[in-house]
């Protein structure tokens, strides 16, 4: 998969060359480029943004170095292009977006800032390309590179060959065909400051750890996630 990231703030993607993401691209399952907004502004100032129409507060992103930076993406690198674009009016992020992200051949992240990016830039990319606008929760953030960093790990971790053992992702929390909640986990000591591990994860019986894991998973489910449970889980 190949990935690009537009931004003003490339630093803040310093992460996504760590850990599970930064394995990847050690392994080369993942190209991954930053690409600072500011070079395809052409003022002494490196103008990005401009007074809304209508007025109102913030500040806008103008659509022509976002429209520059799409075109020299689509010359960067033959592979179709899904633009994400991270806004809180965008589809809410979940292990079903997730996996569909993880399908993709190459996607474009679009970093706004301000109040937003130009509504033409999303039509144009909407026209041209794939476009998916997506949104981490019911919440604003001052700019979309911490959605980045948080789409990137959710994805990344589902594209086969990332993780060491994909039988991790088969119970873990929102698995598709799962939609419950983990079960509670345990490690060594048998006893840590007098609490105990549930005596059947000790016990060796495979069928009773299962079947205690899944009333746990459900118990879980029911009582913090009802939603989730309700949507016959
Ligand atoms: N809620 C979000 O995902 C978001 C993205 C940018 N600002 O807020």
């Amino acid at each position: 998969m190949r990935i690009d990231v537009i931004t003003i703030f490339p630093d803040y993607l310093a992460p996504l060359s760590l850990s599970l993401v930064g394995k990847a691209i050690e392994a080369g399952i993942v190209d991954l480029a930053v690409h600072d907004l500011r070079w395809w502004t052409h003022d002494r100032h490196h103008t990005t943004d401009d007074t809304p129409y209508g007025g109102g507060a913030g500040m806008v992103m103008k659509p022509e170095p976002w429209g520059e930076a799409m075109d020299a993406m689509e010359h960067l690198n033959p592979a179709p292009m899904t633009v994400v674009v991270p806004t809180p009016t965008g589809r809410v992020l979940d292990q079903d977006l997730a996996h569909e992200l993880s399908t993709r051949e190459r996607l474009v992240f679009a970093c706004g800032r301000y109040e937003g990016i130009d509504q033409r830039v999303l039509d144009h990319c909407a026209e041209s390309y794939e476009l998916i606008e997506v949104s981490l929760g019911d919440y604003v953030l001052n700019g979309g590179e911490v959605a980045v960093l948080a789409i990137t790990e959710a994805m990344v971790r589902l594209i086969p060959g990332v993780i060491g053992n994909p039988d991790s992702l088969v119970e873990e929390s929102h698995a598709p065909g799962h939609r419950l909640l983990e079960y509670p986990n345990y490690t060594k000591p048998p006893v840590w400051r007098g609490r105990q591990v549930p005596p059947v994860l000790l016990s060796g019986n495979h069928a009773a750890i299962a079947t205690w894991r899944r009333e746990q998973a459900l118990e879980r489910t029911r009582q913090r996630r009802p939603d989730l449970f309700q949507n016959g889980s």
